[in-house]
């Protein structure tokens, strides 16, 4: 399957420039997740790759191939949009099988095709029915195996799941990887739901202000997310914020919370005297007993299925939430005391709202290694 370029991208409505120089590419057989807020030029930009709108700037190509030039149907792109879209009144089966009757298939081929599709999305026994009879969830499955059917190279994903209830949902984000290595289409794939985006995606391209702010691994974007708004999209509870301003001694860089030293990393030394912005998970917290933990004084808990979270304030009432998995024993009311790993605090520039990178000198351990 050939690798998809996008090169400088601009698309602009009237005085509106909604995409603004978008640049990035989709290795051949890789899923790619466009992630972003509403509004931010998703669905516009899965357009213009389907040849359903024109960019004013810039190139893309599919296998080295320029399409600027190449009408949509000829383009080899398969889409499934939010919506459904599909044609009310056909049958299922006639709506998976219409980009297959386009391609003047044989009835035998055909039948073949879409029961092959239905039966891996379970919609099997719903294919004589016309979407009206169709549940939210089987018309989601319906427009999915019609881009499916037609085995693109290319395939968009336009928040396949958005309008579909949380089981499914759950179901989905286990199942569509292996549909999608099946299938070895080269495959982007919209969403605004942070765990869908790290389910699914070989990598994440996190699209704001019309252009691209970040894009690596979920990984990459959750460890090291490029600026304050995307660490608090990326993270359930949200990422703990806290203005500090980093010190230095001899036992190294570090900064203060309730008079107690929170190590950082050492190579975050030019971040020491500046206005920053500490980032937390609440993960990356625990409860201790050394005289050396944070004290706070513990507010309210809450407990999910999987962890149990616990809302804590520090002395100058800064608030701070702390997750740990469920059934681990933590202290039960009142005061109490925590302790960050010094690996996972991020550190933010409070101007720029951007993370400032550890650099490690000499040979050290590099960011894309640590
Ligand atoms: N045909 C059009 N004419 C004028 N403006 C448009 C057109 N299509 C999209 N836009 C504008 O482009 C911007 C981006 O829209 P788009 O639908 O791509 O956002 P999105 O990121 O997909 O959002 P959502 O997640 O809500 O679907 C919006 O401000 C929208 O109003």
């Amino acid at each position: 399957m050939p690798e998809l370029r996008i090169e400088n991208l601009t698309k602009r409505f009237k005085n509106e420039t909604v995409l603004d120089g978008v640049s990035f590419t989709v290795a051949e057989g890789e899923t790619t997740i466009l992630f972003g807020p509403s509004g931010a030029g998703k669905t516009v930009l899965l357009r213009c790759i389907a040849g359903a709108v024109d960019p004013e700037e810039g190139r893309i190509t599919i296998g080295g191939n320029d399409i600027s030039d190449v009408p949509p149907e000829h383009r080899g792109i398969g889409m499934a949009f939010q919506n459904f879209a599909l044609f009310p009144h056909m049958t299922a089966f006639d709506n998976i099988a219409s980009p297959l009757t386009a391609r003047r298939w044989s009835r035998e081929k055909i039948q073949e095709g879409v029961e092959q599709v239905a039966k891996l999305l379970k919609i099997g026994h719903v294919l004589s029915h016309p979407p009206r009879a169709l549940s939210n969830g089987q018309k989601q499955r319906t427009a999915l195996a019609r881009a499916l059917a037609a085995s693109p190279e290319i395939l968009l994903l336009d928040d396949p799941l958005r309008n579909v209830d949380a089981k499914l949902r759950f179901e989905m984000r286990l199942e569509l990887p292996r549909l999608l290595a099946d299938q070895g289409a080269t495959v982007i794939y919209v969403t605004q739901d942070y765990k869908e985006a790290m389910a699914l995606g070989d990598r994440i391209a996190v699209l704001s202000g019309g252009r691209i702010a970040q894009i690596g691994t979920p990984e990459d974007i959750y460890r090291r997310p490029a600026s304050v708004e995307i660490a608090r999209h990326f993270g359930d509870p949200t990422i703990n914020l806290l203005d500090v301003v980093p010190e230095k001694d001899g036992g190294g860089v570090f900064t203060r919370l309730s008079d107690q030293r929170v190590p950082l990393d050492s190579g975050l030394e030019a971040a020491v005297g500046r206005d920053c912005v500490l980032g937390l998970r609440p993960e990356a917290l625990r409860f201790s007993d050394s005289p050396d933990g944070i004290p706070v004084e513990i507010e309210a808990e809450t407990p999910f299925n999987e962890k149990t979270v616990t809302l804590v304030v520090t002395a100058r009432k800064r608030e701070i939430l702390i997750s740990r998995p469920a059934g681990t024993a933590a202290p039960g009311s009142g005061t109490a005391r925590i302790e960050v790993d010094a690996t996972d605090a991020l550190l933010f520039d409070r101007a720029t709202q951007e993370r400032i990178a550890p650099q490690h000198r000499g040979g050290g351990k590099s960011e894309a290694a640590a």
